[in-house]
């Protein structure tokens, strides 16, 4: 099966739709107001206005009121929600959408059973750990800290880019990978030229 593709941080209309072209499965919109890919509702209508049908979209918060996502939820159609913080299990459930857990790794942390709290998300995103930033930072993180045996489809964040994506998928052979910064000329801005590479290099990969 060919590993799927999520690029996040769409800030910008022709983004997406090029991202769409290049066979992307899915885009991310980041509703994160400390974020510099953040995108207001506004922005993320148009976004998925443009989209073609089967592109799905994920809509990313940290640490968000229940309230801001249920204004953002009657808003903007989101397909799956994607939560970057450290919201509970609970939090993730209370809106009855497919969810993905957003993991950010460092040592000492229990990955296997946290997987395990967040059961009924439909995927678990590994990210690098960062003092400063939430996500988006470009940076790996030590993929040997992954458990061989995780309960969630596995989708690899932090620091990919069209170089390391073979290294990647051979090392952690993950449901999908996930990619910002390595696919941007500016912070928001996605370079087409980047993504191409970034597909063609999963496309091109053969067990
Ligand atoms: O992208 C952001 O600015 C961001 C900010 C705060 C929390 C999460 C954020 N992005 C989450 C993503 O899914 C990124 O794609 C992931 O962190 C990988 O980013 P990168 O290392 O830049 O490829």
């Amino acid at each position: 099966m060919r590993t799927r593709v999520k690029i996040c941080g769409f800030t910008r209309v022709d983004d997406a739709v090029a991202a769409a072209k290049l066979g992307v499965d899915a885009i991310g919109l980041v509703f994160y107001s400390a974020s510099p890919r953040h995108v207001s509702i506004t922005q993320a209508q148009a976004i998925v206005r443009a989209l073609p049908a089967f592109t799905t979209v994920v809509g990313l918060f940290v640490d968000e009121h229940e309230t801001m996502i249920r204004d953002i939820l009657a808003q903007v159609p989101l397909d799956c929600l994607q939560f970057h913080g450290d919201e509970p299990p609970a939090a993730c459930r209370l809106y009855g959408r497919p969810y993905l857990k957003a993991l950010r790794i460092k040592p000492g942390m229990d990955v296997a059973e946290l997987a395990a709290s967040y059961h009924d998300a439909t995927g678990l995103l590994l990210d690098a750990y960062h003092d400063g930033a939430k996500g988006g930072t470009g940076q790996c993180f030590d993929w040997d800290l992954i458990p061989a045996q995780l309960p969630l489809p596995v989708i690899l964040a932090g620091g990919l880019e069209p170089g390391n994506v073979e290294t990647a998928l051979i090392a952690v052979r993950p449901y999908a990978l996930d990619v910002s910064s390595g696919v941007e000329s500016a912070k928001g801005v996605k370079d087409p030229a980047k993504m191409a590479a970034f597909i063609t290099a999963v496309n091109n990969f053969k067990i």
